[in-house]
């Protein structure tokens, strides 16, 4: 311990340390408890009284001795928002008046329902305002709250940078939450900051002990068992679906010579596809959510029109008399290949993050174990210039390639039972399919405010998933449909049509709802919906989709993933494996995101939860 405190860089305030953390995008300090430092980031994580936790820079924080409390009827702010109007600071609000502040408004995201008999409670804690859900019927109040969450945007979901924008408290009426704040508590009020930063001056002490952030994924053993088995899987998976009777019971199962794995023709062909990827990526770019660091970065989404052309190149390649059959007997070599491809890609991402500056680094993302900060990646948005690699892997050569590689099986299913058109089965698994990977093409942007492209970083998981699992396990329908004929009648096919469209409209628009909210709340197209404002600046939807279940996209997903898993039938297991795996993968993504959310919202985050009950499917779970 003594050792460390002498390696690292000084910390001035030590875990447990009772201070005042400035309010994000205000000049307002409230009392808060300092859990962490993160010499990485340079933050500090505290905590506030109802729980809810940010990361604050070292110079929204001060020490509880540069306060003085100011009495409600006298004070006189030199905040800008109060050089304005003096009555419109949050310090100021009082009973008669209905209007609430950037700040009250967060406040009540993060402050707990005290009873009335805790009326007297010390000056320190932070306004009470109970939360109860009303929907504003007015599209002018709505219009302006949505500014205020626009202008909040800035600050980061989870760690919260100072947005010095004094028309938030200059505008107090117009940031009346979409919920009904009652104040619970006159008496207690803000203070704000004597700006003395000589008397926080204290000598640098020792750096509070950090307790690591929790590791996902089983940690660091569960990062060593990742890493072996999620190849072995698809192995095993690329294995048995080319048997006669497949079963996921059949395990070990026999393997192939070692020679016949590697194929440098195989190779060559991947990463040729990846190069007219990246060729077809080079276009014009679009901008990105704010991250941590309040940047936005651009981004290429002119995936639908790589798509387009990928098309179009791969029927003119058919024409010409390309035997795309070749994938189905090459499958094993061409998984063999992209593994390798997707081993380079994190080896270069790992080594190039050891030299990262400590803001492009994913939260938690930086473990010290090797094994875990290769599996999970430790850089957020790695780029080379402008070309985002995560964002690149997730959308490109993977996704448009599951769909090459469903085409190539719809024609190996024709040669190998000699059809002169594909399976209606065939048909409607490469059709289901098609339409998830075109409309994630087309609506790419959205992907922006996925917990993927915000939150993950970039490593072996994602490019091991991108490169390798997308194209060769997700095409496991039609890869078991080209040796497993299953007939299907006109009325199970209106059947699996249907479902297949409630569950894409559902998920469409539940996951168009968000990415709208988000990206530009003030949209006057969303002045009915209900939200629940947070601590951070971002408020929660409640209506729409989001107020049906917490995870509505997942429960569109999932139904889709049951329409295209119905087509093969019930002999084997293995085609219903995706089913399987995705309910498992979302599941345990619920469970990701709702600490993080947690973490991120607190006490708003609960009131989330209270109001939709549901996780995933409605009254069921
Ligand atoms: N086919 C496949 O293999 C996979 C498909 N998917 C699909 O990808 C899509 C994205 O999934 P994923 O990123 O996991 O999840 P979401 O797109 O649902 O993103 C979760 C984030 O949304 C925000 N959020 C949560 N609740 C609300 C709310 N009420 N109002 C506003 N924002 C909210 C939070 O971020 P914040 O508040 O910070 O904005 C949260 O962290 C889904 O449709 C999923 O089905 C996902 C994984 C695999
Ligand atoms: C190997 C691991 C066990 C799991 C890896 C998970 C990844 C394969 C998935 C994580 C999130 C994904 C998304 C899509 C594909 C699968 C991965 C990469 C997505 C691009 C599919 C198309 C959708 O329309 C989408 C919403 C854009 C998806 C975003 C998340």
């Amino acid at each position: 311990m003594v050792i460390r405190s002498m390696t690292m860089p000084s910390v001035k305030y030590q875990r447990g340390d009772m201070v005042m953390g400035r309010w994000p995008g205000s000049s307002l300090y409230y009392e808060v408890k300092v859990l962490r430092f993160d010499a990485n980031s340079q933050l500090y994580t505290v905590i506030y009284k109802d729980g809810t936790e940010l990361e604050l820079k070292e110079q929204d924080i001060k020490s509880a001795a540069g306060f003085q409390l100011r009495p409600r009827s006298r004070s006189r702010s030199r905040s800008p928002g109060r050089r304005r109007s003096r009555s419109r600071s949050p310090a100021r609000t009082t009973r008669r008046s209905s209007s609430r502040t950037a700040a009250a408004v967060a406040a009540a995201a993060i402050t707990e329902n005290a009873p009335a008999s805790r009326r007297d409670t010390k000056l320190k804690d932070a306004q009470e305002i109970s939360l109860s859900p009303v929907e504003q019927t007015k599209a002018a109040e709505n219009n302006s709250n949505n500014k205020h969450e626009q202008k909040e945007e800035n600050n980061t979901a989870i760690k919260v940078n100072e947005n010095t924008d004094a028309t938030v408290e200059a505008e107090p009426e117009k940031n009346q939450g979409r919920y009904n704040l009652r104040r619970r508590k006159d008496e207690t009020k803000p203070v704000e900051a004597k700006a003395q930063e000589e008397m926080e001056a204290k000598p640098a002490a020792a750096p509070a002990a950090s307790p690591p952030p929790p590791l996902d994924f089983g940690g660091k053993l569960g990062a060593y068992f990742w890493l072996l088995f999620l190849p072995a899987w698809v192995l095993f998976l690329v294995l048995q679906v080319n048997l006669e009777d497949p079963s996921l019971a059949n395990f070990p199962p026999p393997l192939p010579p070692l020679q016949s794995f590697w194929d440098a023709q195989a190779l060559g062909f991947v990463i040729l596809w990846v190069l007219i990827q990246v060729l077809l990526y080079i276009l014009p770019l679009s901008e990105g959510m704010p991250l941590r660091s309040g940047e936005r970065l651009k981004y290429r989404t002119n995936g639908f029109f790589a798509m387009v052309v990928s098309s179009v190149a791969v029927a003119a390649a058919v024409h010409q008399g390309v035997d795309l059959t070749y994938i189905h007997s090459h499958f094993l070599q061409l998984a063999t290949a992209s593994f390798l491809i997707s081993v380079v890609l994190s080896l270069y991402l790992y080594v190039r993050s050891r030299s990262a500056a400590a803001e492009q680094l994913a939260l938690g993302g930086s473990s010290g174990n090797v094994a875990y900060d290769f599996f999970k990646g430790r850089e957020l948005n790695p780029r080379i210039k402008d070309f985002d690699l995560k964002f690149f892997c997730e959308m490109r050569p993977g996704l448009i390639g599951w769909c090459l590689i469903n085409f190539a099986l719809a024609l190996a299913e024709m040669k190998q039972q000699a059809l002169d058109a594909p399976s209606y089965s065939m048909i409607l698994v490469n059709l289901f399919q098609l339409l998830y990977v075109a409309d994630g093409l087309w609506n790419e942007e959205a992907i922006l405010t996925t917990m993927d492209l915000m939150h993950d970083g970039f490593g072996f998981m994602l490019a091991f998933g991108d490169l390798v699992w997308v194209p060769f396990t997700y095409t496991l329908q039609a890869y078991y449909l080209v040796s497993h004929p299953n007939p299907l009648s006109l009325p199970a096919l209106a059947a699996l049509v249907t479902l297949k469209l409630v569950g894409f409209y559902i998920f469409r628009k539940s996951n168009s709802e968000k990415n709208a909210f988000r990206r530009n709340p003030s949209d006057p197209k969303l002045s009915d919906v209900k939200t629940i404002p947070t601590a951070t600046g971002k408020s929660l939807l409640v209506s729409g989709w989001w107020g049906v279940v917490r995870h509505p996209n997942y429960l569109g997903d999932l139904l889709m993933a049951l329409a295209w898993s119905l087509p093969c039938g019930f002999s084997h297991l293995l085609p219903w494996y995706y089913m399987i795996y995705f309910i498992i993968l979302l599941v345990h993504r619920d469970s990701r995101d709702m600490t993080q959310c947690r973490r991120k919202y607190g006490s708003a985050w609960d009131e989330y939860c209270r109001t939709v009950r549901y996780r995933i499917i409605p009254c069921v779970y």
